[in-house]
């Protein structure tokens, strides 16, 4: 079994506990009382390359990464650093995380907040949108073509919107056929977990115009948001970088300050 059918296999296990403690109508409506999400696109098609910081306690790669005890806390110093979005690992069993990340960020900031997760139900975006996210991730090597588009529309049908992260060419053909309008490309490979720094750079092209597209895995510093950008990044997305870095403020805010450098201003 590939890392990847490892971690949804336990996210289902778990997953099954918690529908089995909440049913699906409950959830529906707690949804109905959560306030209006917020759109990303705006923030993420600024001029510049926006930051999307990450709460990440651990990961399949490196173990043990960082002691998180207050997420919102965390949050809040990266929305002060000049972050447009949060994103919230909420996978347990490998990353440390739980829906209640989610929650306090979302009560923390006033950025969007992305549940950053192995979502393969519909059941687990009416989770994600009754703790208040505005974004969930979808990953197209975890789903079928299928699965893919109704877990889409379905995002879209409560609010959510669905970042479709890809890690190949076809993928990301799979994700522009499936109606995405913002698309992740990880760096890191799901088999290795190794993170090849020229993924973006190769894959970005393939990309259509008019869709947002993100730079996920592997981004050390400002140099890296930088190249990135220079290869049509919109966004970046990082997490281990900052958990691990002195002050997630700075951190943040030496990314968005690379983001915008004026030697950047005419790279479309
Ligand atoms: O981080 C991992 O080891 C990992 C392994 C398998 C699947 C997903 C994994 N990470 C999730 C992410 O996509 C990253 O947390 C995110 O892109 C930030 O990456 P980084 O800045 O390198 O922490």
């Amino acid at each position: 079994m590939g890392v990847l059918d490892t971690i949804v296999d336990g996210v289902r296990q778990d997953l099954a506990e918690r529908q089995a403690a909440v049913p699906l109508d409950r959830l529906k409506e707690r949804v109905q009382h959560v306030d209006a999400a917020l759109d990303p696109m705006p923030r993420f098609r600024q001029s510049g390359v926006s930051v999307i910081a990450e709460v990440k306690r651990a990961s399949p790669s490196k173990g043990a990464l960082a002691n998180i005890p207050d997420p919102a806390r965390l949050a809040a110093e990266y929305a002060s650093g000049g972050a447009a979005a949060i994103s919230v690992l909420t996978e347990r069993r490998r990353f440390g995380g739980a829906l209640q990340d989610l929650v306090d960020v979302r009560c923390a900031v006033d950025i969007p907040v992305l549940r950053k997760d192995f979502i393969v139900t519909a059941y687990q975006l009416f989770e994600a949108r009754a703790a208040g996210a505005d974004l969930a991730l979808l990953i197209v090597a975890a789903l079928s073509d299928f699965e893919l588009v109704s877990l889409i529309e379905r995002a879209e049908s409560i609010g959510l919107t669905p970042l479709v992260e890809t890690h190949t060419a076809e993928e990301i053909d799979r994700a522009v056929d499936a109606g995405a309008r913002l698309i992740g490309v990880n760096a890191r490979n799901l088999q290795t977990l190794e993170v090849d720094p020229a993924t973006f750079g190769r894959l970005a092209p393939r990309i259509p115009d008019g869709i947002v597209k993100i730079a996920e895995s592997g981004v050390r510093g400002p140099h890296d948001v930088i190249e990135l950008a220079r290869e049509g990044a919109d966004v970046v997305l990082v997490g281990e970088a900052l958990v691990t870095g002195r002050d997630p403020r700075l951190g943040v805010a030496d990314l968005v300050a690379a983001g915008a450098h004026p030697a950047l201003a005419n790279r479309d």
